[in-house]
């Protein structure tokens, strides 16, 4: 199936869970994701902000201020398909932007170095259990993390039916190390 395709067959899926399943789902992969050395250690997170039925991750968000870490954003540029990122201090500094999602207001947009980030929570709408993913098909991500040049924590959130055993994979796709669901923590390294 390609993957277009299959994108929108479970685009329409995850359309279904109610606005209760996912955040009863969404707070259990929370708590799974709070108790995860990768996620205690990480000094700098960069977490997408959730819309429409992503897994919730706005509680991530306050939650992870409020414990003292250093928060990161994906801005998106969408006529180069390039993600900037920025620091966040509190919620309220974010307003509506591009394709409808949370983005920080100018007045508070402080660019970071990329290379500070420790963990990156990676949003999909596809995942498979290696690890890959397909996303909203902007290459956003794809793109963003091909320019790491150290090792950077990759975990990936989403609903257990958004999980599917295999994605069709391009050369340029970067797979995620960890997938976590309101089911199971995939570790996507083991074979
Ligand atoms: N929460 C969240 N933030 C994210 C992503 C994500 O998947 N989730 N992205 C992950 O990469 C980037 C944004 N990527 C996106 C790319 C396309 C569409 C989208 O809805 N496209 C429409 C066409 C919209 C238009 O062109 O005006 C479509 O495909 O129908 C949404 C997000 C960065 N921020
Ligand atoms: N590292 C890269 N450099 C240049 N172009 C890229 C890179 N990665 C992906 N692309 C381009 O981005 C487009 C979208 O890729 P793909 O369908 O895999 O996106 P996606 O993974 O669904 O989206 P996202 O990463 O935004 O969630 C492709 O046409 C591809 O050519």
């Amino acid at each position: 199936m390609d993957k277009k395709i299959l994108r929108e067959k479970v685009l329409q899926k995850r359309a279904d869970l109610s606005p209760k399943s996912i955040i009863e789902y969404s707070d259990i992969i929370a708590e799974k994701l709070y108790k995860m050395d990768s996620y205690k250690e990480a000094k700098t997170i960069m977490s997408f902000i959730s819309f429409d039925s992503e897994v919730n991750t706005h509680e991530i968000i306050k939650r992870s201020i409020s414990h003292n870490k250093s928060i990161v954003v994906p801005i998106t540029i969408p006529k180069t398909k390039e993600l900037k990122v920025s620091e966040v201090l509190d919620f309220s500094e974010l307003e509506l932007g591009y394709y409808n999602i949370l983005t920080p207001k100018k007045e508070y947009i402080r660019f970071i170095d990329p290379s500070t980030i420790d963990l990156i929570l990676v949003p999909g709408v596809v995942f498979a259990r290696n690890g890959y993913r397909v996303g909203y098909g902007g290459g956003y991500y794809d793109r963003f993390l091909s320019k790491f040049e150290k090792k950077v924590d990759k975990i990936g959130l989403a609903f257990d039916l958004q999980v599917t055993d295999e994605v069709p994979t391009d050369s340029f796709d970067i797979p995620v190390d960890l997938i976590i669901t309101e089911k199971e923590i995939i570790n996507c390294l083991k074979k």
